[in-house]
């Protein structure tokens, strides 16, 4: 693998169900890069990320997560990454340390390495003092930050997150972005899709906008704003990009 092998390269991916979901998708993401994924309700993104992360197999294309291909070599490509879903799955009957416990005997992560890197996330996450209750009283907003841990235990080098703030409070919000931060600065590379455009905006190195299952625009905010040709929010720039196209009369 060389330095410039990138975190995730997706070629001519589609999937159909029953009609056209993702149509042709190339997509390209450096290592290190920190990228939100835009688009309109229904116009793909979780399909994109079910195929990343090795949970839904393509109808055409290939991806590959730092030159490995997900499909010829699927466990090898998913313990690089973290799949960070929207709605997270955890075990009600287990505390957050334990249910840590488990997802690192999962992987394999030696135990008293993994305890560190436990203690650490559930502080980060604001969830220290939480760390020996059963997981079944927790709110949704608590649930959500164990599962992130849960993900990030493995240490993997691209993660990828389908909407990770919808349904925290400010504080918790905070408290994901920071960790998602510090990874970043750490290295690891980030795919996360977001509807808070402002998210997008402050976090993201480069955004790409998907609409109707295609990538229809990518890049750094400036580069959006200069495709578009005039001083725009993101909102703004979002909006026109996803327009339907005029009906025709
Ligand atoms: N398992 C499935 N079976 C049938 N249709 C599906 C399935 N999964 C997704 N779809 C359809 O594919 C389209 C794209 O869905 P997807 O969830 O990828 O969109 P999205 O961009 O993530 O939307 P949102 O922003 O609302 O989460 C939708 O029309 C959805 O109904």
């Amino acid at each position: 693998m060389s330095m410039s092998t990138p975190a995730l390269a997706i070629r001519n991916l589609s999937k159909s169900f029953g009609r056209p979901v993702v149509i042709g998708l190339d997509l390209t993401i450096s290592a290190g890069e920190f990228y939100a994924l835009l688009g309109p309700n229904g116009a793909g993104k979780t399909t994109i990320l079910r195929m990343v992360a090795g949970l839904l197999a393509p109808d055409t294309g290939t991806i590959e997560i730092f030159g490995i291909d997900v499909g010829a070599a699927p466990v090898a490509a998913k313990r690089l990454l973290a799949w960070v879903s929207d709605e997270p799955m955890v075990y009600d009957r287990l505390t957050p340390l334990e249910y840590l416990d488990f997802v690192a005997g999962l992987w394999q992560v030696e135990p008293s390495k993994a305890r560190k890197e436990a203690e650490s996330l559930l502080d980060l996450l604001g969830l220290t003092a939480h760390a020996h209750e059963l997981c079944g009283g927790f709110s949704k907003g608590m649930l959500q930050k164990v599962a992130l841990a849960g993900a990030l235990i493995h240490d993997p080098r691209l993660i990828i997150l389908d909407e990770p703030l919808t349904g925290l409070d400010a504080g918790s919000a905070r408290q994901v972005k920071d960790v998602l931060l510090e990874k970043v600065a750490q290295g690891v590379t980030i795919i996360m899709t977001t509807h808070i455009l402002e998210v997008a905006e402050r976090m993201a190195q480069r955004i790409g906008v998907i609409s109707s299952g295609k990538l229809v625009a990518e890049g750094t905010l400036a580069q959006l704003r200069s495709a578009i040709g005039r001083e725009s929010t993101l909102e703004e720039i979002f909006l026109e990009l996803v327009a339907p196209p005029p009906a025709t009369p």
